[in-house]
């Protein structure tokens, strides 16, 4: 049986990960490996944590000595390491928090694996998912490729671009087999409401402002969630190892008509008048270092491995819509506690 360390799996990208592994690989013992952080819930799993093959395991990637020991009682033959602090404004406030998870929590797992794996490096695989964040920002054209020079603006990016490098220096050095996907934004259901789509379908619910930052202007590529899983499961199986693949859903979007469809379509699901959702809408001070625009070349993964984007980005958002809508008991657990309070501060000077 195949032994799979998912770290971070229950976060909003890899609780579909770990749910897509636990039920299509009934022959893998799939251990999820999670800190529980304020984005990290188990409510995420309910529906496969009873999987014989699914193991959870509070555990935080920080803790050397604790990686240490998981990694060597388990022996797996893969990590897929989702675990990370992921809220660019959160490390603008408090960028050490990035630096301590981030980056030294993956130098912590590749030093468990270096030497947990010594001696089978050919038959094992350290999978490290990281961001489209790391190559900056773009002008009005363009895209990244996989060679696009890394060149971070927030120190989330930063954080993330430097565990990429140990990534792929332990790979050279120590000749560990590694893969490294980045991918664009993420959308979909259990995203924690932080980020912009869960955040506004959040606050349009609640008739609360939509903080849109700067001009609006900002140009994001959108993928949905679902199809992401479905990119690491094929790159975990298929993909050439010592390689970079970009993960993007050629669905860019400037954040204000993304917006504006946004609130179209929820003033429909909630039967209220058109318009409703668009009175919300408030411009207010921009995030420093904002990057302009990201877009992601899927050419190599969509070429060499066969995969693209499964939905439209019309039927992903209106599932998304109506997941929320389904689910304000989540919404509502996730939001109460701390959660008033950082969305204070984090609006208090813009
Ligand atoms: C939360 C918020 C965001 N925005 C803007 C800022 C961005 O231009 C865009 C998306 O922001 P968000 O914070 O949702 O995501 P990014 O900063 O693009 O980063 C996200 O996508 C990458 C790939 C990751 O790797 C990050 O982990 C993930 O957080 O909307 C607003 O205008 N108002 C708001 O209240």
């Amino acid at each position: 049986m195949k032994k799979i360390i998912i770290t971070g799996g229950a976060g909003f990208i890899g609780s579909h990960v770990v749910r897509r592994f636990v039920t299509k690989y009934p022959q893998y013992q799939i251990y999820n490996l999670d800190a529980l952080t304020y984005a990290g819930n188990l409510e995420n799993l309910r529906d496969v944590e009873n999987f014989p093959n699914y193991t959870f395991i509070k555990a935080d990637i920080t803790d050397a000595d604790k990686m240490y020991e998981i990694i060597s009682e388990i022996d797996p033959d893969g990590v897929i390491h989702l675990a990370a602090e992921s809220h660019v404004d959160r490390s603008i406030n408090d960028p050490l928090a990035f630096v301590k998870t981030n980056v030294i929590g993956t130098v912590n797992l590749l030093n468990a694996c270096r030497d947990i794996w010594k001696g089978r490096y050919d038959e094992t695989l350290f999978y490290h998912i990281s961001t489209d964040e790391v190559y900056g920002t773009l002008g009005e054209s363009g895209l990244f490729t996989e060679t696009t020079p890394y060149d971070p603006n927030s120190p989330y990016s930063a954080s993330k671009a430097a565990s990429d490098h140990f990534v792929r220096a332990y790979g050279e050095t120590y000749g560990m087999n590694y893969i490294i996907t980045n991918c664009s934004n993420n959308y979909g259901p259990f995203q924690f409401p932080e980020k912009l789509i869960p955040l506004f379908i959040n606050n349009i619910i609640a008739n609360k402002p939509l903080p849109v930052y700067g001009d609006g202007l900002y140009t994001r590529d959108w993928l949905y969630v679902i199809d992401h899983a479905m990119a690491i499961d094929l790159v975990y199986h298929k993909g050439a190892k010592h390689e970079t693949y970009n993960i993007g859903g050629f669905n860019e979007w400037k954040n204000i008509d993304l917006v504006r469809l946004l609130c179209r379509l929820m003033d429909k699901k909630l039967g209220r008048p058109e318009g409703t959702a668009d009175k919300l809408i408030t411009f207010v001070k921009d995030r420093p270092g904002h990057d302009r625009r990201y877009a992601i070349d899927a050419t190599k993964i969509n070429t060499e491995l066969g995969w693209k984007p499964s939905v439209t980005f019309e039927t992903g958002l209106s599932e998304t819509i109506d997941w929320y809508l389904e689910n304000t008991e989540w919404l509502k657990n996730v939001t109460s506690g701390a959660y008033q309070k950082y969305y204070e501060e984090m609006y208090k000077n813009r």
